[in-house]
């Protein structure tokens, strides 16, 4: 365990001390850009803020980000490490993300709770003076933390980095098993023939506030196994269930998006802060803040290196006329796959701008030695690149739509971009998302679970052509709520101050 110190200014001993939170994000791309993008804000606000990230993590962060010089201007702010018991060399990608979860469980508490009683490490190290812990804010599956924080008598956030809706469906699960509607009570769900399955996939669930429109097949596939003991199902139940622990909850989400869905968790846990979207709210934040350094700055917290050519290429396109594909940090696909997505892609006629990350296609050959049509098609039309800088593609005047596995980060920089989305759910949250992308924000096209050239195809040309206007009038719309959220006087600008207030009252 390590800690990585910004020096001393030299009059900072002199001011009272600001509140010190204690910041730990689940070691994963989507959380740790989450909530780094929380510290900074919290630093612009004047707290002292520790970030704890996972040793492999935090240089991949230094490596490709520069997070040293993102946070070297704010004198309260320290990194600190802690190892996630999986060898460097371990994917962390796919099916086997989730081992990345269940190696911290098991390594996590004895490194955490050495960090929480070694008060001088992180109080006092680099010569700045920090007070004791003011609170933790974490995130909401990392349970054994929380534990600890009880012990030890220390307050504690959780910041959930998904949608409301997916944490409300994950709360009421429960409820859902209780109503016979998943899993298949009594039935091995593989006997049951692909007709009957298709019918029970397509019932609607009954979790408050989604009913009509949240289907069986839009929860995660952990919920609908035929075993209810399936320990996704019971980690994700109990972690989520467990968040009325918290003293308040955080939610990189909008009262305009999901307003109804966030008055449902209130009803449970009625100290709720809604403070997304966040990369647009630390933009707001950091160009109020007097200094130009802290305007000059950037603020990636990319795993890997962003490769900017695809910027000038975007330079050279007409408005609104590529579509971004990008899979998120964790999705892999078959090579099947990835060639029926970009024949889909091709045959629709239109441009695109394509993230293969060298790790997303699972076979030894990953994504090199493609076909040699694939090399030569996407020279006519498009571009593809190992990793870019999100935001700013999504941001562009040349992107027109984005094909993406709805991780909760690329759903919200979409919506505040106002670009419609084709989602292709990979796992997890996702699959909530796409739906209420579709069916509930209507701002694109739910491809769920197939993606054959020709459903990629009819899709592209829906989104990008045929009903292009229809989308990007909804999108423009979102994305003027999103924008006002995050203004002065916004629901989410008022909302960070509230929570800043809160922890202030936390000081002992
Ligand atoms: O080429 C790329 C591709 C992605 N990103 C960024 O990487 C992040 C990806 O986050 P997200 O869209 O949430 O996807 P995942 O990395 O897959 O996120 C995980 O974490 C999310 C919650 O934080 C969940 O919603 C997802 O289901 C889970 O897979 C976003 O901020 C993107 O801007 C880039 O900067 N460049």
């Amino acid at each position: 365990m390590s800690q990585h110190q910004n020096p001393a200014p030299a009059a900072a001993e002199e001011a009272p001390l600001p509140p010190h939170v204690l910041i730990f994000p689940l070691p994963m791309q989507g959380h740790v850009n989450s909530m780094l993008k929380l510290a900074e804000l919290c630093c612009i606000s004047g707290l002292h803020v520790t970030v704890l990230l996972s040793d492999f993590n935090y240089d991949r962060l230094l490596r490709h980000a520069n997070v040293e010089s993102r946070f070297a201007k704010y004198p309260g702010f320290q990194f600190a490490t802690i190892s996630d018991g999986l060898p460097d060399d371990h994917p962390r990608v796919g099916e086997r993300t989730m081992e990345i979860v269940l190696s911290l469980k098991v390594v996590g508490e004895s490194q955490f709770r050495n960090l929480m009683v070694s008060t001088d490490r992180l109080t006092k190290i680099g010569g700045v003076k920090r007070r004791p812990l003011t609170c933790l804010i974490m995130d909401g599956v990392l349970s054994f933390a929380a534990v600890v924080a009880e012990e030890m008598g220390i307050p504690f956030i959780y910041f959930r980095t998904v949608g409301a809706c997916s944490f409300w469906a994950n709360f009421c699960i429960q409820d859902v098993i209780d109503a016979g509607e998943i899993p298949l009570k009594g039935k091995d769900e593989d006997k049951v023939s692909y007709r009957n399955k298709k019918e029970m996939d397509l019932m609607v669930t009954s979790v408050a506030g989604m009913e009509g429109y949240l289907r069986r097949r839009d929860l995660p596939a952990f919920f609908r196994v035929a075993d209810v003991n399936n320990p996704g199902l019971q980690t994700i139940k109990s972690e989520t269930r467990r968040s009325v622990k918290a003293r308040a909850l955080l939610l990189n989400s909008f009262e305009d998006l999901e307003g109804p869905i966030l008055d449902q968790i209130r009803k449970h846990m009625p100290i709720l802060f809604s403070i997304g979207p966040l990369h647009a709210h630390l933009k707001v934040r950091i160009a109020a803040s007097k200094s130009t350094t802290e305007k000059s700055m950037g603020h990636s917290g990319s795993f890997w290196e962003e490769d900017r050519s695809c910027i000038e290429w975007l330079n050279s396109q007409p408005d609104k006329s590529v579509i971004y594909v990008s899979f998120g940090s964790v999705t892999i696909m078959t090579r099947d796959e990835l060639l029926e997505f970009w024949y889909g892609l091709v045959n629709s006629g239109q441009m695109f701008l394509w993230v293969m990350r060298p790790d997303s296609v699972i076979g030894k050959d990953g994504v090199s030695h493609l076909p040699v049509e694939i090399e030569e098609g996407t020279k006519a039309r498009g571009y593809i690149v190992g990793w870019a800088p999100q935001e700013e593609v999504l941001a562009h005047p040349a992107t027109g739509g984005f094909l993406t596995h709805c991780g909760w980060n690329s759903t919200l920089e979409s919506i505040n971009a106002g670009i419609p989305m084709i989602c292709w759910p990979y796992f997890a949250d996702q699959t909530i998302n796409s739906r209420f992308v579709d069916e509930v924000w209507k701002l694109g096209l739910d491809m769920k679970d197939t993606c054959d050239r020709v459903t990629v195809e009819i899709m592209v040309r829906d989104l990008m052509e045929v009903r292009k206007d229809e989308f990007l009038k909804k999108a423009e719309h979102m994305a003027n709520l999103a924008k006002k959220a995050v203004s002065e006087g916004g629901s989410s600008y008022c909302n960070l101050d509230s929570l800043f207030e809160f922890i202030s009252s936390m000081i002992v």
